[in-house]
């Protein structure tokens, strides 16, 4: 299910870190450097239901939010062949739908906002479970997400929490899209921030919440390097790492 058999002699043994948490937390910043540092691939879950997200608005199956089909939703997760590949740039995956490099058009919070439209319905999980699942079964993997911890691996070996304040995470989306020149507006993106948690938070399944056994982490008042530290110093503690 998560990583391969512990108790099996001569199979190789591929640990499993799960970093859930709202968008903003810093996730992806330490799962990548988590990944980097140990040598294991990483798995961008996000990403998922952000390319689901846009072919599905692309293909007009977001059009009426109010009678949003699951089952063609379902049809198109399965007809999409995604795989991950490491990338040239820092911090990042890339990730390669169909033949097509997908670049930084899943990257904004438009994105995010059909990703989680989609994210609400079983047969899209379901559809993109053993991909992600599978992704254990080669290397190491550091995962991030929403459900990771809970729902794609749970028998993980290290499970992270990761939140911090709403206005936190919105401050730092402010300045993430200032950074590349973007305009940003505060009182949006924290509107956005906050109808997203609310529906990946209260949908049925899969919702957004830290396992029983995760380590509750929050970042408001730490830094990258901080957040990186004592998440790595735990793994150290769960004895997978140095
Ligand atoms: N502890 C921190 N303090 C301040 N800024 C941070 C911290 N961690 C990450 N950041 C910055 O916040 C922004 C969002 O971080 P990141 O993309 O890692 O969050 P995330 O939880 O993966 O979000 P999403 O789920 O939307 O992908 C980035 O610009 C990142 O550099
Ligand atoms: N394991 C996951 C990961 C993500 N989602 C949904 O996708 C949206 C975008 O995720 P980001 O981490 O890239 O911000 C998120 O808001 C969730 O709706 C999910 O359901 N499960």
């Amino acid at each position: 299910m998560s990583s391969s058999d512990r108790t099996q002699p001569n199979t190789p043994y591929y640990p499993v870190i799960c970093i859930d948490g709202p968008s903003g937390a810093g996730k992806g910043t330490v799962a990548w450097r988590l990944a980097q540092d140990l040598g294991y691939q990483l798995l961008d879950s996000g990403a998922l239901y952000r390319i689901v997200g846009l072919k599905a608005k692309q293909a007009g199956l977001l059009d009426d939010v109010e009678a949003l089909d699951e089952d063609a939703l379902e049809t198109l997760t399965k007809g999409l062949d995604i795989r991950f590949s490491p990338s040239e740039s820092l911090g990042r995956v890339d990730i390669v739908v169909n033949d097509t490099l997908i670049g930084q058009e899943v990257r904004n919070e438009t994105v995010g906002g059909y990703a989680s439209q989609v994210a609400v319905f079983p047969k899209v999980r379901q559809a993109l479970l053993a991909l992600q699942q599978d992704m254990a079964t080669r290397s190491g993997l550091v995962a991030d997400g929403r459900d990771m911890g809970t729902v794609v691996f749970p028998a993980a070996d290290v499970k992270v929490f990761l939140t911090a304040s709403a206005e936190a995470r919105a401050e730092r989306r402010v300045l993430q899209l200032q950074s590349s020149g973007q305009i940003a507006d505060m009182a949006e993106i924290l509107t956005n921030i906050q109808s997203r948690d609310i529906r990946d938070e209260e949908r049925s399944t899969a919702p957004s919440k830290a396992a029983d056994d995760a380590l509750l982490l929050d970042s408001s008042a730490l830094s990258a390097d901080e957040v990186y530290a004592q998440i790595k110093s735990y793994c150290q503690q769960k004895g997978i790492c140095f």
